[in-house]
Protein backbone atom coordinates (compact mmCIF):
# COMPACT_ATOMS: atom_id res chain seq x y z
CA UNK A 1 0.00 0.00 0.00
CA UNK A 2 1.20 3.59 -0.47
CA UNK A 3 0.31 6.58 0.98
CA UNK A 4 -0.33 10.31 -0.10
CA UNK A 5 1.94 12.22 2.90
CA UNK A 6 -2.12 14.08 3.25
CA UNK A 7 -4.01 10.62 4.59
CA UNK A 8 -0.85 9.22 5.93
CA UNK A 9 0.03 12.34 8.08
CA UNK A 10 -3.96 11.84 9.33
CA UNK A 11 -3.73 8.19 9.96
CA UNK A 12 0.03 8.58 12.09
CA UNK A 13 -1.15 11.65 13.88
CA UNK A 14 -4.82 9.66 15.01
CA UNK A 15 -2.32 6.26 15.84
CA UNK A 16 0.63 7.13 16.33
CA UNK A 17 1.58 3.64 14.63
CA UNK A 18 4.99 5.04 12.91
CA UNK A 19 5.92 1.46 12.79
CA UNK A 20 2.94 0.27 10.70
CA UNK A 21 3.24 2.48 8.72
CA UNK A 22 6.77 1.98 8.40
CA UNK A 23 5.84 -1.91 7.32
CA UNK A 24 3.04 -1.48 5.14
CA UNK A 25 5.72 1.17 2.99
CA UNK A 26 8.95 -1.05 2.33
CA UNK A 27 11.19 1.26 0.55
CA UNK A 28 9.77 4.73 0.75
CA UNK A 29 7.43 7.02 2.30
CA UNK A 30 7.01 10.78 1.17
CA UNK A 31 8.72 13.68 3.30
CA UNK A 32 6.37 15.45 5.38
CA UNK A 33 6.25 16.76 9.08
CA UNK A 34 3.87 18.85 11.74
CA UNK A 35 4.07 20.00 14.76
CA UNK A 36 2.58 18.55 18.31
CA UNK A 37 -0.06 20.43 20.09
CA UNK A 38 2.77 20.69 22.84
CA UNK A 39 5.14 22.04 19.98
CA UNK A 40 7.37 19.25 19.38
CA UNK A 41 8.09 19.48 15.54
CA UNK A 42 7.96 15.99 13.98
CA UNK A 43 9.42 15.66 10.44
CA UNK A 44 8.67 12.22 8.51
CA UNK A 45 11.89 11.93 6.45
CA UNK A 46 11.31 8.33 5.16
CA UNK A 47 10.10 5.21 5.44
CA UNK A 48 11.42 3.99 9.16
CA UNK A 49 12.86 7.09 9.78
CA UNK A 50 10.97 9.92 12.47
CA UNK A 51 12.25 12.87 13.78
CA UNK A 52 11.32 14.71 17.06
CA UNK A 53 12.12 18.19 17.88
CA UNK A 54 10.94 19.66 21.24
CA UNK A 55 9.75 23.73 21.24
CA UNK A 56 12.52 24.22 24.22
CA UNK A 57 15.72 24.26 23.66
CA UNK A 58 17.51 21.25 24.51
CA UNK A 59 21.30 20.04 25.20
CA UNK A 60 21.52 16.28 23.42
CA UNK A 61 20.88 15.20 19.78
CA UNK A 62 19.64 11.59 20.00
CA UNK A 63 19.68 8.54 17.64
CA UNK A 64 17.79 5.48 18.56
CA UNK A 65 17.46 2.85 15.87
CA UNK A 66 16.41 -0.21 15.89
CA UNK A 67 15.57 -2.91 12.98
CA UNK A 68 19.06 -2.80 10.90
CA UNK A 69 18.38 -6.89 11.33
CA UNK A 70 14.80 -7.28 10.86
CA UNK A 71 14.06 -10.29 13.17
CA UNK A 72 15.55 -8.15 16.45
CA UNK A 73 12.19 -7.65 17.31
CA UNK A 74 12.31 -6.37 21.47
CA UNK A 75 13.93 -3.01 20.23
CA UNK A 76 11.25 -2.17 17.55
CA UNK A 77 8.64 -3.10 20.08
CA UNK A 78 10.56 -0.58 22.37
CA UNK A 79 11.08 2.26 19.96
CA UNK A 80 6.96 1.40 18.29
CA UNK A 81 6.11 2.53 22.10
CA UNK A 82 7.97 5.63 22.17
CA UNK A 83 7.63 6.95 19.05
CA UNK A 84 3.59 6.49 19.70
CA UNK A 85 3.67 7.93 23.29
CA UNK A 86 5.51 11.02 21.62
CA UNK A 87 2.96 11.76 18.94
CA UNK A 88 -0.05 10.81 21.49
CA UNK A 89 1.54 13.48 23.56
CA UNK A 90 1.73 11.23 26.19
CA UNK A 91 5.22 12.12 26.85
CA UNK A 92 6.78 15.47 26.26
CA UNK A 93 10.41 15.71 24.72
CA UNK A 94 13.18 17.59 26.24
CA UNK A 95 15.63 16.45 23.30
CA UNK A 96 16.14 15.82 19.93
CA UNK A 97 15.38 12.57 17.99
CA UNK A 98 16.27 10.77 15.49
CA UNK A 99 14.43 7.24 15.26
CA UNK A 100 15.54 4.40 12.65
CA UNK A 101 13.83 1.63 11.64
CA UNK A 102 16.44 0.30 9.61
CA UNK A 103 15.62 -2.06 7.35
CA UNK A 104 11.54 -2.33 7.20
CA UNK A 105 11.29 -5.11 4.70
CA UNK A 106 13.44 -7.91 6.32
CA UNK A 107 11.34 -7.08 9.63
CA UNK A 108 8.11 -7.90 7.39
CA UNK A 109 9.99 -11.15 6.12
CA UNK A 110 11.61 -11.55 10.01
CA UNK A 111 15.00 -12.27 8.90
CA UNK A 112 18.34 -10.53 9.90
CA UNK A 113 18.68 -8.88 6.38
CA UNK A 114 17.17 -9.19 2.59
CA UNK A 115 19.95 -9.38 0.06
CA UNK A 116 22.95 -8.16 2.26
CA UNK A 117 23.80 -7.50 6.49
CA UNK A 118 23.11 -3.94 6.53
CA UNK A 119 25.28 -3.45 9.70
CA UNK A 120 28.33 -4.11 7.39
CA UNK A 121 27.75 -1.81 5.05
CA UNK A 122 28.68 1.74 6.97
CA UNK A 123 31.29 3.86 6.81
CA UNK A 124 31.31 4.30 3.60
CA UNK A 125 31.38 0.59 2.65
CA UNK A 126 27.80 0.71 0.86
CA UNK A 127 29.29 2.41 -2.22
CA UNK A 128 32.29 0.28 -3.84
CA UNK A 129 33.98 -0.17 -6.80
CA UNK A 130 32.87 -3.33 -8.89
CA UNK A 131 30.09 -4.37 -6.10
CA UNK A 132 26.52 -3.96 -7.40
CA UNK A 133 23.66 -1.96 -5.31
CA UNK A 134 20.61 -3.30 -3.99
CA UNK A 135 18.08 -1.76 -1.52
CA UNK A 136 20.63 -2.67 1.63
CA UNK A 137 23.79 -0.63 0.32
CA UNK A 138 20.74 2.37 -1.08
CA UNK A 139 19.86 2.41 2.76
CA UNK A 140 23.02 2.14 4.67
CA UNK A 141 23.79 5.33 2.52
CA UNK A 142 20.41 7.06 3.40
CA UNK A 143 20.74 6.29 6.69
CA UNK A 144 24.28 7.72 6.92
CA UNK A 145 23.26 10.75 5.47
CA UNK A 146 19.99 11.26 7.75
CA UNK A 147 22.36 10.75 10.53
CA UNK A 148 24.72 13.35 9.09
CA UNK A 149 22.02 15.71 8.44
CA UNK A 150 20.43 15.23 12.08
CA UNK A 151 23.91 16.08 13.80
CA UNK A 152 24.84 18.88 11.81
CA UNK A 153 21.53 20.46 12.44
CA UNK A 154 22.36 20.17 16.66
CA UNK A 155 23.13 23.34 18.58
CA UNK A 156 26.54 24.34 19.23
CA UNK A 157 28.06 22.25 22.19
CA UNK A 158 24.91 19.43 22.09
CA UNK A 159 26.45 16.16 23.26
CA UNK A 160 25.54 13.38 20.50
CA UNK A 161 24.44 10.24 21.26
CA UNK A 162 23.32 7.00 19.22
CA UNK A 163 22.11 3.76 20.33
CA UNK A 164 21.49 1.37 18.09
CA UNK A 165 19.71 -1.48 19.71
CA UNK A 166 19.57 -5.51 18.66
CA UNK A 167 19.23 -8.51 19.72
CA UNK A 168 21.70 -11.31 20.07
CA UNK A 169 21.06 -15.22 17.37
CA UNK A 170 22.21 -17.00 20.33
CA UNK A 171 21.78 -16.97 23.99
CA UNK A 172 24.15 -14.60 25.98
CA UNK A 173 25.53 -16.08 30.23
CA UNK A 174 24.95 -12.40 29.84
CA UNK A 175 21.55 -11.41 28.68
CA UNK A 176 22.12 -7.99 27.96
CA UNK A 177 25.66 -6.69 26.54
CA UNK A 178 27.02 -3.44 24.58
CA UNK A 179 29.83 -3.21 21.87
CA UNK A 180 31.53 0.11 22.69
CA UNK A 181 32.94 0.89 18.77
CA UNK A 182 36.69 1.41 18.80
CA UNK A 183 37.43 5.03 19.92
CA UNK A 184 41.13 5.20 18.24
CA UNK A 185 42.47 5.43 21.63
CA UNK A 186 40.18 7.88 23.07
CA UNK A 187 38.82 6.79 26.73
CA UNK A 188 35.92 5.29 27.28
CA UNK A 189 33.11 7.37 29.68
CA UNK A 190 32.29 6.21 32.52
CA UNK A 191 29.18 8.27 31.98
CA UNK A 192 27.99 6.44 28.94
CA UNK A 193 28.73 3.25 31.26
CA UNK A 194 26.17 4.32 33.76
CA UNK A 195 23.57 5.08 31.02
CA UNK A 196 24.08 1.38 30.20
CA UNK A 197 24.05 0.04 33.74
CA UNK A 198 20.82 2.16 34.30
CA UNK A 199 19.35 0.14 31.34
CA UNK A 200 20.25 -2.61 32.89
CA UNK A 201 23.38 -3.30 30.35
CA UNK A 202 26.12 -4.05 32.69
CA UNK A 203 28.42 -6.13 30.42
CA UNK A 204 30.48 -4.09 27.67
CA UNK A 205 32.74 -5.14 25.18
CA UNK A 206 35.33 -2.99 23.92
CA UNK A 207 36.24 -2.98 20.21
CA UNK A 208 39.91 -3.00 19.11
CA UNK A 209 39.54 -1.93 15.50
CA UNK A 210 37.46 0.19 13.00
CA UNK A 211 34.33 -1.55 11.76
CA UNK A 212 31.13 -1.48 9.04
CA UNK A 213 28.66 -1.26 11.70
CA UNK A 214 26.04 1.77 12.44
CA UNK A 215 27.63 2.08 16.01
CA UNK A 216 31.34 2.75 15.05
CA UNK A 217 30.11 4.64 12.09
CA UNK A 218 28.28 7.72 14.24
CA UNK A 219 31.03 7.03 17.02
CA UNK A 220 33.89 7.46 14.02
CA UNK A 221 32.61 9.96 12.11
CA UNK A 222 30.41 12.52 13.97
CA UNK A 223 32.24 11.98 17.54
CA UNK A 224 28.83 10.64 18.88
CA UNK A 225 28.72 8.37 22.31
CA UNK A 226 27.86 5.51 20.38
CA UNK A 227 26.96 1.65 21.11
CA UNK A 228 25.31 -1.76 19.57
CA UNK A 229 23.12 -2.54 22.52
CA UNK A 230 22.42 -6.18 22.52
CA UNK A 231 19.10 -6.86 24.32
CA UNK A 232 18.32 -10.31 24.57
CA UNK A 233 18.13 -13.16 22.36
CA UNK A 234 15.86 -12.60 19.40
CA UNK A 235 12.60 -13.83 19.04
CA UNK A 236 8.88 -12.86 17.29
CA UNK A 237 6.71 -10.18 17.54
CA UNK A 238 4.38 -10.87 20.60
CA UNK A 239 6.90 -13.25 22.03
CA UNK A 240 9.38 -11.11 23.86
CA UNK A 241 8.93 -11.02 27.60
CA UNK A 242 8.98 -6.80 27.53
CA UNK A 243 9.16 -6.64 31.91
CA UNK A 244 13.19 -7.78 31.02
CA UNK A 245 13.61 -4.02 29.12
CA UNK A 246 11.44 -2.36 32.00
CA UNK A 247 14.68 -0.57 32.41
CA UNK A 248 15.90 -0.03 29.07
CA UNK A 249 12.86 1.71 28.27
CA UNK A 250 12.96 3.70 31.00
CA UNK A 251 16.12 5.12 31.01
CA UNK A 252 15.06 6.11 27.63
CA UNK A 253 12.16 8.05 28.06
CA UNK A 254 14.43 10.01 30.59
CA UNK A 255 17.03 10.74 28.11
CA UNK A 256 14.51 11.83 26.17
CA UNK A 257 12.07 13.73 28.47
CA UNK A 258 14.79 15.73 31.14
CA UNK A 259 17.01 18.20 30.66
CA UNK A 260 19.50 16.18 32.46
CA UNK A 261 19.36 12.63 34.16
CA UNK A 262 21.30 11.95 37.38
CA UNK A 263 23.11 8.28 37.24
CA UNK A 264 24.77 6.47 40.22
CA UNK A 265 28.18 6.99 40.95
CA UNK A 266 30.65 4.55 38.72
CA UNK A 267 31.75 1.74 40.84
CA UNK A 268 33.82 -0.78 39.06
CA UNK A 269 32.26 -3.73 40.37
CA UNK A 270 29.13 -2.90 39.09
CA UNK A 271 30.50 -4.31 35.20
CA UNK A 272 31.71 -6.74 33.42
CA UNK A 273 33.94 -5.55 30.97
CA UNK A 274 35.77 -7.52 27.87
CA UNK A 275 38.24 -6.54 25.81
CA UNK A 276 37.74 -8.39 22.52
CA UNK A 277 40.76 -10.61 22.17
CA UNK A 278 40.43 -11.39 17.98
CA UNK A 279 38.15 -11.48 15.47
CA UNK A 280 37.94 -14.86 13.06
CA UNK A 281 36.49 -14.14 9.57
CA UNK A 282 34.56 -16.96 7.28
CA UNK A 283 37.22 -17.19 4.67
CA UNK A 284 36.52 -21.10 3.09
CA UNK A 285 32.81 -22.66 2.19
CA UNK A 286 33.55 -25.16 4.41
CA UNK A 287 33.28 -23.32 8.08
CA UNK A 288 32.06 -24.67 11.09
CA UNK A 289 32.26 -24.85 15.07
CA UNK A 290 32.34 -27.83 17.37
CA UNK A 291 29.76 -26.78 19.57
CA UNK A 292 26.55 -26.63 18.99
CA UNK A 293 23.96 -23.70 18.40
CA UNK A 294 22.62 -23.12 22.13
CA UNK A 295 26.06 -22.63 23.49
CA UNK A 296 25.53 -19.11 24.61
CA UNK A 297 27.78 -16.09 24.08
CA UNK A 298 30.15 -15.53 26.55
CA UNK A 299 30.80 -18.92 27.17
CA UNK A 300 34.80 -19.43 27.50
CA UNK A 301 36.81 -21.91 26.47
CA UNK A 302 40.07 -24.06 27.81
CA UNK A 303 43.36 -22.79 26.59
CA UNK A 304 43.91 -25.65 23.36
CA UNK A 305 40.20 -26.11 22.84
CA UNK A 306 39.00 -25.54 19.16
CA UNK A 307 37.15 -22.89 18.64
CA UNK A 308 35.85 -23.03 15.01
CA UNK A 309 37.61 -24.10 11.58
CA UNK A 310 37.86 -22.57 8.78
CA UNK A 311 38.65 -24.64 5.75
CA UNK A 312 42.04 -25.89 6.52
CA UNK A 313 42.14 -23.73 9.77
CA UNK A 314 41.79 -24.37 12.69
CA UNK A 315 41.51 -21.74 15.60
CA UNK A 316 41.98 -23.29 18.92
CA UNK A 317 41.54 -21.26 22.16
CA UNK A 318 44.83 -19.17 22.93
CA UNK A 319 44.48 -17.94 26.23
CA UNK A 320 42.32 -19.74 29.21
CA UNK A 321 38.93 -18.63 28.90
CA UNK A 322 38.57 -16.98 25.83
CA UNK A 323 35.05 -16.68 25.11
CA UNK A 324 32.72 -16.77 22.21
CA UNK A 325 30.50 -13.80 21.15
CA UNK A 326 28.35 -13.84 18.15
CA UNK A 327 29.40 -16.82 16.55
CA UNK A 328 27.53 -17.39 12.86
CA UNK A 329 28.86 -20.14 10.46
CA UNK A 330 26.15 -18.70 8.12
CA UNK A 331 28.06 -15.55 7.25
CA UNK A 332 29.05 -14.21 3.60
CA UNK A 333 32.64 -15.10 2.79
CA UNK A 334 35.24 -12.78 3.98
CA UNK A 335 32.71 -11.47 7.20
CA UNK A 336 33.14 -11.82 10.83
CA UNK A 337 31.94 -15.30 12.00
CA UNK A 338 33.25 -15.16 15.30
CA UNK A 339 34.70 -12.60 18.30
CA UNK A 340 36.56 -13.70 21.23
CA UNK A 341 37.00 -11.34 24.44
CA UNK A 342 39.03 -11.50 27.38
CA UNK A 343 38.01 -9.86 30.85
CA UNK A 344 39.61 -6.32 30.92
CA UNK A 345 39.68 -4.34 34.30
CA UNK A 346 38.84 -0.75 34.71
CA UNK A 347 42.24 1.88 33.95
CA UNK A 348 43.00 4.92 33.15
CA UNK A 349 42.27 5.01 29.78
CA UNK A 350 38.67 5.42 31.18
CA UNK A 351 37.14 8.85 32.11
O1 LIG B 1 24.08 -12.61 17.68
C1 LIG B 1 24.66 -12.34 16.64
O2 LIG B 1 25.38 -13.16 16.07
C2 LIG B 1 24.57 -10.95 16.03
C3 LIG B 1 23.81 -9.92 16.81
C4 LIG B 1 24.08 -8.60 16.12
O3 LIG B 1 23.43 -8.25 15.18
N1 LIG B 1 25.17 -7.94 16.54
C5 LIG B 1 25.72 -6.83 15.83
C6 LIG B 1 26.93 -6.32 16.57
C7 LIG B 1 27.50 -5.09 15.91
C8 LIG B 1 28.81 -4.62 16.54
O4 LIG B 1 29.79 -5.37 16.49
O5 LIG B 1 28.85 -3.49 17.05
C9 LIG B 1 26.11 -7.27 14.43
O6 LIG B 1 26.61 -8.40 14.29
O7 LIG B 1 25.93 -6.49 13.50
ZN1 LIG C 1 21.57 -7.22 15.11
Amino acid sequence: MSYSSATYLDALKASGDFLSLTRENEFSLPYSSFTLTNGTNVTVHDTGIIEFQPATASNKDIVLSSAIHGNETAPIEICDQLISAIIKEEMTLKQRVLFIFGNPKSINIGKRFVEENLNRLFNGHHTQEGIASNPERVRAKQLEDVVSDFFSRGSEGSARCHYDLHTAIRGSKNEKFAVYPYLHGKPWKKSQLQFLLSCGVNTVLMMKSAATTFSYYSSFVHGADSFTVELGQVKAFGENDMSRFAKTKETLIALISQESVEYGEFNASDFELFSVYRTINRTCEDFSFPFADDVENFTGFAKGELLATDGQTRYVAEVEGEAIIFPNADVALGQRALLTVIPMQVDSNFI
